[in-house]
């Protein structure tokens, strides 16, 4: 009888299981941490049953976020950094994944599977980049061998290659989770993660209309950026900054006013587009160089709930339609409360309400492409790339 390697048998077994565990990474461009969550998958595809065991996010240290600040969207980078790091985010994040396991008390030799997205350090759609002959492309380090020989865990990773590969931007890849657990007939719904770059996806009441899912712009990466230009904080936490200025309409307009937000759907974007020179240029044309930081801020968080409101008004169109907010943006309570005044219309709620944890959202979504990939079949949803993804790593 034919022999398999152990760790094909492995994956064979595990495919096989009624049920897996699945840890789902993901550390995105706001650079905060690295969020872990431990989920167990039934079935796939549309009959995808999933439970959030444990979640949390494990705070990057500063000297951390500082090194990969060091690449991070930067068109000229030193080489050797850039080498370095994709060892020491692999090392690093299989790290925290022990301790998350030991603090949640769970043997890593239940755990079935790891999905990493690793850390994304340039996103290069073709449209940005403009170089003819060179295609859409996106890199992500952390390798992910270094977590598989670790953790002693097989670990799929570079999710984003096999959609590039197959024709798509390598993102937003939530489509495929978000029409597979978040998708109601009979309801119209948006599904908005406000992370770093803000995306949605638009899911109709009725299947045969197209689901939509696209990067809208900017998140929180612009008001991060100025709160530690001008505040030197990370963030502005629960809007503090925010509410205290005023939003100035003349910096508000020539924010708005890039061809981006007009390009063909689904689109992606990054902070190597909607960085602070992108501010600074906005700031010269409507001439408020000297604008106050409290009215910069207050501006930037209103460019993001209007360029988020101006796309659901010309893109999501159906009676009684349900928002569903996840991502840390969702806690900016001054970006919230913009959108809700922009979408009157639109019932807005955590994606809690539709029992996907607003925190942990684009870690499960990692987990179960990892699940996908291992027993599903490639998702066909209107044009979008029809592929399973993910590398794969094995332990020893
Ligand atoms: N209490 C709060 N008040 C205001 N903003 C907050 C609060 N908590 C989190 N945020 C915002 O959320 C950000 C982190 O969001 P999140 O973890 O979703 O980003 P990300 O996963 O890195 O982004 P992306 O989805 O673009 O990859 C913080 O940098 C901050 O801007
Ligand atoms: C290249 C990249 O890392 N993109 C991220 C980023 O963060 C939000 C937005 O931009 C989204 O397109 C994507 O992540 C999510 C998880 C996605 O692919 O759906």
């Amino acid at each position: 009888m034919a022999t398999f390697n152990r760790n094909l048998q492995k994956l064979f077994d595990v495919a096989q299981k009624p049920e897996r565990l699945v840890i789902g990474l993901m550390s995105g461009t706001s650079l905060d941490g690295l969020d872990i969550a431990l989920c167990r998958f039934t079935s796939s595809g549309f009959d995808t049953k999933f439970e959030l065991l444990h979640f949390t996010t494990i705070p990057y240290p500063e000297n951390f976020k500082d090194d990969i600040r060091q690449v991070f969207a930067k068109r000229q980078a030193d080489m050797e950094k850039l080498c370095l790091l994709n060892a020491k985010v692999g090392t690093y994040h299989a790290e925290l994944i022990i301790q998350a396991l030991d603090s949640w008390r769970v043997d890593a030799a239940s755990v079935d599977l790891i999905a990493s997205h690793g850390q994304t350090v340039y996103h290069a759609p073709s449209r940005l980049h403009g170089h003819l002959g060179y295609p859409n492309a996106t890199l992500q380090i952390g390798d992910a061998d270094h977590i598989s020989i670790k953790t002693g865990i097989i670990t799929l990773s570079d999710f984003r290659q096999k959609h590039i590969a197959a024709g798509g931007e390598g993102a937003p890849l939530a489509l495929y989770g978000d029409v597979l657990l978040g998708s109601k007939q009979g309801e119209n719904r948006i599904l908005l993660n406000i992370g770093g770059i803000a995306n949605l996806t638009w899911l109709p009441a009725e299947k045969s209309e197209t689901v939509l899912c696209t990067d809208i712009g900017p998140g929180n990466t612009l008001i991060d950026a100025a709160c530690k230009k001008y505040f030197d904080k990370p963030y502005d936490e629960d809007s503090r900054i925010g509410f205290s200025g005023t939003v100035n309409n003349e910096l508000l307009s020539p924010l708005l006013n890039h061809p981006f937000f007009n390009e063909s759907l689904p689109k992606t974007t990054g902070p190597e587009l909607f960085n602070l020179a992108y501010v600074e240029r906005a700031q010269e044309a409507a001439g408020v160089q000297n604008i106050e930081p409290n009215d910069l801020i207050a501006t930037l968080s209103a460019f993001t709930a209007k360029s988020i409101a101006d796309f659901v008004k010309q893109h999501c169109i159906g009676d009684d339609i349900k928002l569903f907010t996840s991502g840390g943006g969702a806690r900016n309570p001054h970006v919230i409360k913009q959108l809700e005044n922009e979408l009157s219309g639109t019932s807005i709620q955590s994606s809690d309400a539709i029992g996907i944890n607003p925190d942990a959202k684009e870690a499960i979504l990692f987990a179960l492409l990892a699940n996908e990939a291992i027993v599903g079949e490639p998702l066909q949803i209107g044009n979008n790339p029809t592929v399973l993804m993910g590398k794969f790593s094995f332990p020893a």
